[in-house]
């Protein structure tokens, strides 16, 4: 291929990341750029800025340019500026947060408006994030489904902690956005097994009981 057909073939795309506090925005997008994850929650301001370069099938590179908004934009001014023009939308809640699911009406909201004069119109997932949380879930994955079938949205569970999906999920927004299919072959290699580190819990001295406890456990963290 020429330098100019290779030139062609680079796209960047504006992904705008919306939904409430602390439902794990910042943490996705830097799972999906930087490969880290921060246990400490550090609000933010406004909005901040990632970028990653992805090859889709048909060698077509894409630089993904993911707009980190703060979840207290909500009802600011600045929050439809944000939003347009971008190609793809992700709509983060917390599956363990019930609360961030119910808003995320007001947030579609904000996004409809943005777009109320736009002939293109982006592609929007719905993200249940934190499902290595999963025996905390409060929202039923059905209400999720309903919600995505409802106003035609990707649908998308995903784990910043353990990275489980999280670059699946870009991947397939922006495929979306450029009419690309991934195969079943090419979803599987995207989709991260989930980590589990091993806790020894067998410091203490362990009483007797009649089914005597093992001496480790193995729990997702
Ligand atoms: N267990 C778990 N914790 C997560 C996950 N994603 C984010 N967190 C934690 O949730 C808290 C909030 O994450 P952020 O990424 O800062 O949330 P945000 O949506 O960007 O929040 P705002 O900046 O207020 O809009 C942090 O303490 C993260 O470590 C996840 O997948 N699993």
């Amino acid at each position: 291929m020429s330098d100019s057909e290779e030139e062609s073939q680079e796209r960047q795309l504006k992904i705008v990341l919306i939904g409430d506090g602390a439902a794990g925005k910042t943490s996705l997008a830097s799972r999906f750029a930087q490969e880290a994850f921060g246990k400490q929650y550090k609000q933010t301001m406004g909005l901040d800025f990632f970028l990653k370069r992805i090859t889709l099938p048909g060698n077509l590179n894409v630089t993904l340019q993911v707009w980190d908004i703060g979840g207290q934009t909500i009802g600011g001014k600045m929050l439809d500026k944000y939003i347009y023009g971008a190609q793809g939308i992700l709509l983060v809640y917390d599956i363990t947060n019930y609360q961030s699911f119910e808003n995320l009406e007001d947030w579609y909201g904000a996004v409809k408006k943005a777009n109320e004069e736009s002939e293109v119109q982006p592609v929007i997932a719905l993200v249940g994030n934190k499902i290595d949380l999963e025996h905390m879930r409060t929202v039923k994955a059905d209400k999720h489904q309903r919600f995505c079938q409802e106003n035609g949205l990707i649908s998308h569970f995903v784990s910043a902690k353990t990275g489980d999906s999280v670059f699946l999920c870009f991947q397939r927004v922006a495929a979306d956005i450029l009419g690309v299919k991934l195969t079943k072959a090419e979803i599987e290699q995207s989709q991260r097994v989930v980590k589990a580190d091993i806790v020894n819990y067998s410091q203490e001295p362990v009483a007797r009981t009649v089914n005597p406890p093992r001496s480790s456990m193995c729990a997702v963290q």
